[in-house]
């Protein structure tokens, strides 16, 4: 089939590349020409694992190609995807005027018919918006399909190539067919395709997200609370996740979500509620717990150095908002450094894919180390704040002999407690 498109950040990279991976002629554009004439050159602008090897077979087959173009991406495409920015509005609200600037363009543009879907995050009654937006100008029959992304970063191939579900939205029985042709190749496993109208697959994304988030904070809660009490959270969130309804995963206690989608996303569907006089209290709830939580180590390490942190050396081991990226949007690891900057500390980061993003944002405000152990010469003390695979089993004594003083506070509770204090560390975790 004929695919465009538009937006290829990082949705519309991996959604682009993915339905090339499966045969079909992909154009991908985007409004920046830099990265357009990256890609042309063969270069994935994104940290993402296997991302690279799909991208060069495709590219190599002839199935993707870049333009930055919009009328080349609609004349290209029967099915065009928006993939486009919705981020959060002063107001918390999802900022519309990417993918309603393009609906507006579209309408002008097209030329024959076209299912235009809609896999950016956005709130409940878009799609009608995005049909009147293009209905306005178009002169064709078109239809417009919601149909989120559940993907996530470091996992987003196999994500997109073995979904658990695909939530298409339409009324039109025209493009579900087209649709449900277009992923018959990802849901083999016999995952479903699950077709429904418009309204619920938008809410179904932000319900999804916000549920997640929800759970994390939870447990955020529940660990906190264990610090007060002498409960041990590890061994509550293996005594809880056994429980089938409640599951394993997303159990993880830390200093909070970040990334490009939680935080904005709950706050959108907080303010969707606020805009039909409904006040999702739950969600207070879970923006304001995890706005204090990013900070819950602050304390602890303003405790240890008896709140005087000026010129104390503090090493960050993490950058990113997660491990397998590289992206730092609404990192955790942003809020501590800026807090321990403001308090007068000096910061020497390592993450592993990371610390180009954070230099682009904080230049020389701290300093980029370039391996993990290097990062420790003379710390006062390490925060660990994204638990990536190479701080698990650390050479216990490379960090000794760096470290001034043999102190971690660890944001994502890498470590066996016993273990470590046996090593002569002095360990400070969450929940434990
Ligand atoms: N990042 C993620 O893991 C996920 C994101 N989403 C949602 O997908 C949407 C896109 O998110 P990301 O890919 O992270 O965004 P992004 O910021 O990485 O990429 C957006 C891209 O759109 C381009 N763009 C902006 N205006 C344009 C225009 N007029 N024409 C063509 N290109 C234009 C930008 O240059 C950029 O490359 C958002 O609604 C987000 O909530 C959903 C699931 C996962
Ligand atoms: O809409 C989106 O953009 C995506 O948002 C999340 O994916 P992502 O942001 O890539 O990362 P997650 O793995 O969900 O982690 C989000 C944040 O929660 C934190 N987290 C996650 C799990 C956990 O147990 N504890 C915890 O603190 C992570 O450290 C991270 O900061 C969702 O998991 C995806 O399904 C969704 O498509």
């Amino acid at each position: 089939m004929k695919i465009a498109v538009i937006g290829t950040g990082y949705v519309g990279l991996v959604t682009g590349t993915c339905l090339a991976e499966t045969g079909n002629d992909v154009l991908c554009i985007d409004i920046d020409k830099n990265k357009v004439e990256q890609m042309q050159s063969g270069k994935v602008p994104i940290y993402e694992p296997h991302l690279d090897v799909l991208f060069e077979r495709n590219i190599k087959a002839n199935r993707l190609k870049f333009s930055t173009s919009l009328e080349e991406g609609l004349e290209h495409g029967d099915i065009v995807f928006l993939a486009l920015p919705t981020p959060e509005d002063e107001d918390g609200s999802a900022d519309l005027k990417y993918i309603l600037g393009v609906a507006n363009q579209i309408g002008k543009l097209i030329k024959g018919y076209k299912v235009i879907v809609d896999k950016s995050t956005v709130p409940v009654g878009t799609s009608e918006k995005v049909k009147a937006a293009i209905a306005k100008n178009a002169t064709v029959d078109f239809d417009v399909v919601s149909n989120p992304e559940f993907l996530r970063e470091g996992f987003a191939v196999d994500d997109f190539l073995k979904p658990e579900r695909i939530v298409v939205g339409s009324s039109s029985e025209k493009a579900i067919k087209l649709m449900e042709k277009l992923y018959k190749p990802y849901v083999r496993s016999g995952n479903p395709i699950i077709v429904m109208d418009e309204k619920s697959a938008e809410l179904t994304k932000y319900a999804s997200n916000a549920f997640l988030a929800a759970k994390i904070t939870f447990m955020n809660e529940i660990a906190n609370f264990c610090e007060k009490v002498g409960a041990d959270v590890d061994k509550v969130r293996i005594g809880m996740g056994t429980d089938s309804r409640i599951g394993k995963r997303f159990l993880f206690p830390g200093i909070g979500y970040g990334g490009s989608c939680f935080p904005k996303d709950v706050k959108a569907l907080h303010k969707s509620g606020k805009d039909s006089n409904y006040n999702f209290q739950i969600l207070d709830a879970v923006i304001n717990v995890n706005a204090r939580q990013k900070l819950v180590l602050i304390p602890k390490i303003e405790n240890h150095f008896n709140n005087n942190l000026k010129g104390k050396n503090i090493a960050v081991w993490g950058l990113a908002f997660k491990p397998e990226t590289d992206d730092i949007r609404e990192a955790p690891a942003l809020y501590m450094i800026d807090s321990l900057l403001e308090s007068g500390a000096n910061i020497t980061a390592f993450d592993p894919e990371a610390m180009p993003n954070v230099k682009r944002k904080l230049g020389d405000k701290i300093k980029y180390a370039d391996g993990m152990y290097n990062a420790l010469e003379n710390a006062d003390a390490l925060v660990i704040c994204t638990e990536w695979s190479i701080f698990r089993t650390p050479d216990i004594d490379k960090m000794k002999a760096n470290m001034q003083n043999n102190i971690i506070f660890d944001g994502r509770n890498l470590y066996d407690v016993k273990d470590i204090e046996n090593e002569g560390f002095t360990y400070i975790s969450i929940g434990r």
